[in-house]
């Protein structure tokens, strides 16, 4: 059905939600003015904040998302496709989910998606995560129509988890998704390779838009939100500011590049049945 124009929102969502919403819109405007017909923003696109009490002051069941709200009247004014990264939003007394949605271009919920890995990790110079804390894990891979190829849902931690993005691909998805807000550290080390070797493994484009920079929270998050086509190479690329970056999509690539290399038709049942479990060292 033809090309489109796509673009990532990077942001820098500090600790309040009206200010951080200001941004996102000003950012969806430019890129929708600078002719994109999808727009995607990052993970947590209304609220970076890991303190527990203060998140739950912020967030509100779906029904009554303010900033959900305007996003979608602001979808419908700009008639373009609004990829909201995610959004927190509160599911029961203690716990929220990492959402995703698919906004169309007439401001209606196309798709929702809850993240399904939990960030629950330590990492060096004492940075620890405990996303399962606060989030319930999602247990459903999501896809969705655009008018012009099949979108797969993920989000941020999720791409380290290969076999999402084979069932995507296998559903159908010529896009994958991946908003983010990365760590400064194992993004530097992991971003660009992960995101890459998903577009190649599955012969599908990537687009990832990022939280970048030095947050209110007192988080530093690694930008470098990009747009990826199926043959693995860069299309666009953000340093770690806010902004905007733009590439044309063209469904023809996918099926040209799963042409050049049909592994998506190659897979094999195996089987793991008789293996032994995790290896433990004998040694001291
Ligand atoms: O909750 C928020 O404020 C924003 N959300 C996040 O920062 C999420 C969950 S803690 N971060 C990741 O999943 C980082 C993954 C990552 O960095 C890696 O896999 O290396």
């Amino acid at each position: 059905m033809g090309a489109f124009q796509a673009a990532c929102v990077q942001l820098r969502a500090g600790r309040s939600v009206s200010n951080n919403i200001d941004e996102a819109v000003s950012l969806i405007r430019q890129a929708a003015l600078g002719g994109a017909r999808f727009v995607q923003t990052p993970e947590q696109t209304a609220l970076m904040e890991l303190d527990r009490k203060m998140l739950f002051e912020n967030i509100t069941p779906e029904a009554c998302d303010r900033s959900l709200a305007r996003l979608r009247r602001l979808a419908d004014d700009l008639n373009i496709w609004l990829h909201i990264g995610s959004l927190a939003v509160r599911v029961g007394p203690d716990k929220a989910a990492n959402r995703g949605y698919l906004i169309s271009p007439t401001g209606g919920i196309a798709a929702r998606y809850d993240k399904i890995h939990m960030f629950d990790v330590d990492l060096d110079g004492g940075e620890s995560y405990r996303e399962s804390a606060t989030y319930q894990p999602g247990s459903a891979v999501a896809v969705a129509d655009l008018p012009w190829i099949r979108l797969g849902f993920s989000i941020c931690y999720d791409l380290r988890f290969a076999y999402l993005y084979r069932a995507l691909a296998r559903a159908g998805a010529g896009l994958l998704t991946a908003p983010a807000a990365f760590t400064k550290q194992t993004g530097a080390a992991h971003w660009h390779v992960l995101l890459r070797a998903r577009a190649i493994e599955t012969g599908s484009f990537v687009i990832a838009a990022a939280q970048g920079g030095h947050h209110e929270n007192g988080r530093d998050t690694f930008g470098h939100s990009l747009i990826i086509n199926p043959w693995g190479e860069i299309l666009a690329e953000a340093g770690t500011d806010p902004g905007v970056i733009q590439a044309m999509i063209d469904p023809a690539e996918v099926d040209a590049a799963r042409k050049r290399i049909p592994a998506l038709t190659h897979d094999r049942d195996i089987e793991t049945e008789g293996l032994p479990g995790p290896f433990e060292s004998t040694s001291e």
